[in-house]
């Protein structure tokens, strides 16, 4: 245990804690997509389980936090950014998109012209931020609003076909008023995210895990002392 094979006491045994193996990350994640396709809605479902018909533009960014248990062994903070949609006539995205790790291009599905804009913000996106290696961060396209008459009718097979050649990871339909497939896109975003993660670690976040255990002994041994 914390004494090991020579004696020693660890340094969780000296602060009378045991460190705990949990691995925690802190990822960044984007939702962006043109004005009032439900990127507020979605989050605030997604965290709060909260609805409303009422229409606030968000001006900027805003910000929203989910813990998530992912399994036994790890912890997943996500951090959400809701990107107001008039942004992508600013020029701050940049600033907005650095250093995230996921994102969620969203449309409204009764409204054509929000699909139609997917692409800008997609080729926007891409062209501002990737991961270390150079590929593309993974990327979910949410048809928000499937609660709601289709203005245009595609396909699921014209869906895949389109996330194939515009390199997203995947599509869902969702609905913030109804709570449609929410959880179930979270989930995918965030698989691929540590699928990544796995393949390139990425330092920063490690040496943050580090940093959090030794100011964890340090807020235990400040307590018992
Ligand atoms: N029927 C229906 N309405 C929705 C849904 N999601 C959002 N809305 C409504 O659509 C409107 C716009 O939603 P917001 O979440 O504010 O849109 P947004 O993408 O954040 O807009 P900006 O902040 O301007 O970029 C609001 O009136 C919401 O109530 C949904 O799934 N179904
Ligand atoms: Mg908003």
């Amino acid at each position: 245990m914390a004494g090991g094979a020579s004696g020693e006491p660890g340094p969780g045994a000296a602060a009378g804690i045991v460190v705990p193996e949990t691995q925690e990350h802190l990822f960044k994640v984007l939702v962006i997509g043109e004005l009032g396709v439900g990127k507020t809605s979605i989050i605030k479902r997604y965290v709060h389980q909260l609805f409303s018909q009422h229409y606030r533009a968000t001006i900027g960014v805003d910000f929203a936090l989910k813990v998530l248990n992912w399994d036994s062994k790890t912890l997943v903070r996500l951090q959400l950014w809701d990107i107001a949609g008039q942004e992508r006539f600013g020029n701050m995205t940049r600033v907005y998109y650095k250093e995230a790790v996921g994102a969620f291009v969203v449309f409204d599905i009764s409204r054509e012209s929000t699909f139609e804009a997917v692409l800008k913000w997609k080729n926007d996106l891409d062209s501002k931020v990737q991961l270390a290696n150079g590929i593309p961060i993974p990327t979910v396209l949410l048809a928000n609003k499937c609660d709601q008459n289709k203005d245009n009718s595609h396909s699921p097979s014209q869906m895949d076909q389109f996330c194939k050649e515009n390199g997203f990871t995947g599509w869902f339909e969702t609905s913030a008023k109804d709570n449609i497939n929410i959880d179930e896109a979270v989930r995918f975003l965030v698989e691929n995210i540590l699928a990544n993660y796995k393949n390139f670690p990425n330092e920063d976040d490690v040496d943050k895990i580090k940093l959090d255990h030794t100011t964890l002994r340090a807020e235990s041994k400040s307590q018992c002392c």
